[in-house]
């Protein structure tokens, strides 16, 4: 099993978590308002990342969305994964690249050092370096034991000293065999320790000098931390790095844990490179560290957030229709004002004709392609038309008529009027019409509709639903009299 399926196993207790909690977020719409901003950043803080990286994530994407002139919550989303895996201390020193290295492993009691030293002791003879061990875990008898095991597995030379023996003699020990024998790469097991015990972090701080004093070869003392420990593994990390100076990180048991994102947290605050990660007990379950897979596992990639869908609005296509509704509300907004301009080019080279008329045409020259105007202008007015036939089809329903005709600029009502007639109108029903059409024409010689003939969630409303008309290859089913269930159950379909 690859990186990816391996990691992306592990978190899927993570994923949940943090889709459940989205999911929550985007019932509300897809606004990019204060709101929003606030419940993404909450929504991060429950998955574990730390309110730190929460509060930087947020603020990158809250700048890009101003920047870009993000259209909507998707467009944003889009961007989380690479916000991320970019809030990851970058590696540094290539501690297990090639290069001869001494490595010191430290972390409160059963994190997983011991097991890790072993995986590692076998991945690396695997990879033809000259590894030597060092059991400095004096401690704990059976952590000798342990690692003893470990080392026949790997073929690898141990060292040690009787339970109870000093620590950093057993580490002074193990640095003159790796001289005397040539070992490349020098892996140190070191007995847990709770962070808060102010004596044993004094003993591991004088083990950590002992071996950068006397090595010739680069120290490192990388902290392993087991991922479900959660928030404690922010504060452990805290403490550790401050008695020893961390160079990096391992966290381990990243297998089936939905707090995956403390790998974040600790490597964002602290500043450190993650330089493995534990996926299991056995002796392969040691990866590589990789930010951008790390993070479509931890949250899910954009696409796969669509794919529990049930209507069959699927992968790429979600992900298109979600897209295109983002572009389209921006097109569409972009739109109407080049849309007013074109009417008024239309109106100063026409001499003679009335503004209606010049309207008109420009809109039709709009609706044909000719004028330089988004098509996403052509499609809210195809939206436009289906709500005047809802209207149509329900003349006593006042509500649907008032919301179809002032979504509507004078010069369309007046296209889609005469369509009406034609289409065999009740005169009763053209009527109704007409008296409404009048009160827009009003409106709409004093300008109201002039600049923006669309308010923004209208707009927002109309993108949405040519989209999921798009994505399900079929026309929108019989609109509900109030837009909200259908916004919801949307929302819900897609997150889902
Ligand atoms: N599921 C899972 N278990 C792991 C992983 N790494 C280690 N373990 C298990 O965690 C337990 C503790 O591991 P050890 O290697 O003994 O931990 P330690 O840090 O050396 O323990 P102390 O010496 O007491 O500090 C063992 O049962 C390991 O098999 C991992 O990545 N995933």
């Amino acid at each position: 099993m690859g990186f990816f399926d391996r990691i992306s196993e592990g978190l899927s207790r993570s994923r949940d978590k943090f889709k459940e909690s989205m999911n929550v977020l985007l019932d509300r719409g897809p606004d990019l308002d204060e709101e929003f901003w606030e419940g993404l950043e909450e929504t991060l803080i429950l998955s574990d990342v730390g309110g730190a990286a929460a509060s930087d994530i947020v603020e990158n994407l809250r700048d890009q969305a101003t920047r870009k002139a993000l259209p909507d919550a998707y467009a944003v989303l889009d961007l989380l994964n690479d916000e991320i895996a970019g809030a990851f201390t970058e590696p540094g020193a290539d501690i297990f690249g090639g290069d001869e290295a001494v490595v010191l492993f430290v972390g409160i009691n059963g994190t997983g050092k011991t097991t890790t030293v072993g995986k590692l002791a076998k991945a690396e003879t695997d990879a033809g370096r000259a590894v030597i061990l060092g059991s400095a875990d004096t401690f704990r008898a059976a952590a000798i034991e342990q690692l003893e095991v470990w080392a026949r597995r790997a073929g690898v030379e141990m060292v040690t000293r009787e339970r109870g023996a000093d620590p950093a003699s057993v580490c002074y020990d193990t640095l003159e065999r790796a001289e005397a024998t040539g070992a490349e790469l020098v892996l140190i097991d070191t007995a847990g320790r709770l962070h808060t015990s102010a004596d044993l972090m004094r003993e591991l701080e004088k083990v950590v000098n002992v071996v950068r004093k006397r090595s010739k070869l680069p120290v490192y003392t990388v902290l392993v931390i087991d991922a479900t420990t959660g928030q404690n593994g922010l504060q452990q990390a805290r403490e550790f790095n401050r008695a020893l100076d961390l160079d990096a990180l391992i966290v381990t048991k990243l297998d089936g844990t939905a707090k995956g994102g403390i790998a974040l947290a600790v490597s964002h605050e602290l500043g450190l490179p993650i330089v493995k990660i534990g996926v299991g007990e056995g002796i392969d379950d040691l990866r590589d560290f990789d930010a951008r897979e790390f993070a479509s596992a931890l949250v899910g990639t954009f696409d796969e957030r669509f794919d529990a869908d049930e209507d069959g609005l699927r992968g790429e296509n979600a992900k298109e229709a979600a897209v295109t509704a983002g572009e389209r509300r921006r097109d569409v907004l972009e739109g109407a004002p080049a849309c007013a301009a074109e009417a008024e080019k239309a109106v100063e080279g026409s001499a003679g004709e009335t503004v209606e008329d010049a309207t008109v045409e420009a809109l039709a020259e709009i609706e044909d392609g000719e004028a330089p105007v988004v098509d996403a202008q052509g499609d809210a007015e195809e939206a436009f038309a289906d709500a005047a036939e809802e209207a149509a089809a329900e003349p006593d329903n006042a509500d649907l008529l008032e919301a179809a005709l002032g979504r509507r600029t004078h010069d369309t009502l007046v296209l889609e009027t005469e369509e009406d007639t034609s289409a065999g109108l009740e005169a009763a029903e053209l009527t109704e019409l007409d008296r409404n059409a009048e009160a827009v024409a009003e409106a709409a010689e004093e300008g109201v509709f002039d600049d923006v003939p669309f308010t923004d969630d209208e707009l927002a409303e109309l993108a949405m639903a040519a989209a999921d008309e798009n994505a399900e290859g079929e026309p929108e089913p019989e609109p509900e009299p109030a837009p909200e269930p259908e916004k919801k159950s949307f929302w819900k379909r897609l997150f889902e």
